[in-house]
């Protein structure tokens, strides 16, 4: 699975862009601020159908224009594919695939996978559950189409919940509806919880795998799938979820009601890191936090080779150059197969260490 070729007008800082990726390691290099993210964030969009760090399609679009387009020739499954995204500033965005239109970013997903690697990445130890559970999200939205829909409407059912228990004591009527967004609620967070125990149990197994190896064979790492206390076993199917789902929001109601906000539910899931049945989270030493960090990405690269056959794109923005040698030579030799994009503010060493093409972006253009 591999992008041939990727044009981009009016994003970010790239007016009009168009460039051809080998199909092996593509180091982008350049200077602070030139573009090098935003390209790699173009590349993930088009995996993904959003970006990794823009909060809206919006922030996309180049300051000075009303809309962007991203087009990615792509070569998965033994076959070549268009896919195309229009963002506009007034209305909904476009997405195509071949020149048909798809409804929704889950039509995407799956059809380039990719597996990005970025400096937040490194603070998935410290940090709260929600750098992990985007972690999760972002692999299941690719493997499985149907848990990046149940995600979708699961945030759009907690963004009007969380209005209606804010707004409530204006206007009281808008309690009325809090039930039927509960059981919705319930039931999509069933969907997420579902496939978030499966991937979760996988995870552990390869991520634990590679950092003993990593380790010499000296610590053992375990992700730990937290989610709602009511749950006795994660891994049932949905509709047995449901009901310790329902049981638990409905102990959470009036709690919910008091604080404003969304107390139960999906949401609030985590995925614990252990090295050696220690919390990572405060007690790993910083060579530690980074190693399980990697562990964790490598693992998800492979998880998708084992169910695609094919490796993802690994996207790599920035990282290699906050760990010291023998990490990224563990890195750079995990690679071995599939196309890798690498950005990086020197030159030299990379390239010469990965044997890869080399674009140099000045101000959003090749120079
Ligand atoms: N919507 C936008 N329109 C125009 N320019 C933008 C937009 N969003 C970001 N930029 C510009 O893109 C540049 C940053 O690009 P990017 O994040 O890719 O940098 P980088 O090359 O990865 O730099 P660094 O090495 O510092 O991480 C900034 O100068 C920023 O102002």
């Amino acid at each position: 699975m591999n992008v041939r070729q990727i044009t981009l007008r009016n994003f970010r800082n790239y007016s009009e862009f168009e460039t051809e990726f080998t199909d092996k390691v593509n180091v982008i290099i350049g200077d602070n601020a030139q573009g090098k993210t935003n390209l790699l964030e173009a590349v993930y969009f088009m995996s993904a159908g959003r970006s990794f760090r823009a909060k809206s399609d919006r922030e996309l679009i180049s300051f000075d224009s009303d809309a962007a387009y991203i087009r990615a020739d792509i070569s998965a499954g033994g076959r070549e594919q268009k896919l195309e995204a229009y963002l506009f500033r007034q209305k909904r965005r476009q997405l195509l695939a071949n020149d048909v239109k798809l409804r929704t970013a889950g039509e995407l997903c799956g059809r380039l996978r990719a597996v990005l690697f970025c400096p937040d990445d490194l603070q998935m130890v410290r940090e709260g559950a929600a750098v992990r559970r985007r972690l999760m999200d972002s692999c299941l939205c690719q493997l499985r189409p149907r848990y990046a829909a149940a995600l979708t409407e699961n945030n759009r059912l907690l963004e009007h919940k969380t209005r209606i228990l804010r707004d409530h004591h204006e206007k009281p009527s808008l309690l009325y509806t809090l039930d039927d967004f509960d059981l919705r609620l319930a039931q999509t967070g069933a969907e997420l919880i579902y496939y978030r125990a499966a991937y979760a149990a996988l995870l552990s197994e390869k991520a634990s795998k590679i950092h003993r190896e990593f380790s010499g064979g000296r610590e053992n790492l375990t992700l730990t799938y937290k989610t709602v206390k009511t749950i006795p076993d994660p891994r049932k199917k949905p509709a047995e979820l449901l009901p310790h789902l329902q049981e638990h929001l409905r102990d959470h109601r009036r709690a919910e009601l008091e604080t404003g906000t969304c107390l139960s539910g999906a949401h609030k899931d985590d995925l614990e890191i252990d090295i050696d049945g220690i919390p990572a989270r405060s007690f790993a030493s910083q060579g530690q936090a980074r190693t399980a960090a990697l562990s964790v990405k490598l693992a998800e690269r492979e998880i998708h080779y084992d169910d695609g056959g094919e490796y993802p794109l690994l996207l790599l923005d920035d990282v290699l150059s906050e760990l010291d040698m023998t990490r990224q030579n563990f890195v750079l030799n995990k690679i071995g197969e599939g196309q890798v994009f690498i950005t990086c503010c020197e030159d030299g060493r990379l390239k010469s260490r990965t044997g890869g093409k080399v674009l140099h972006i000045d101000g959003g253009r090749l120079a």
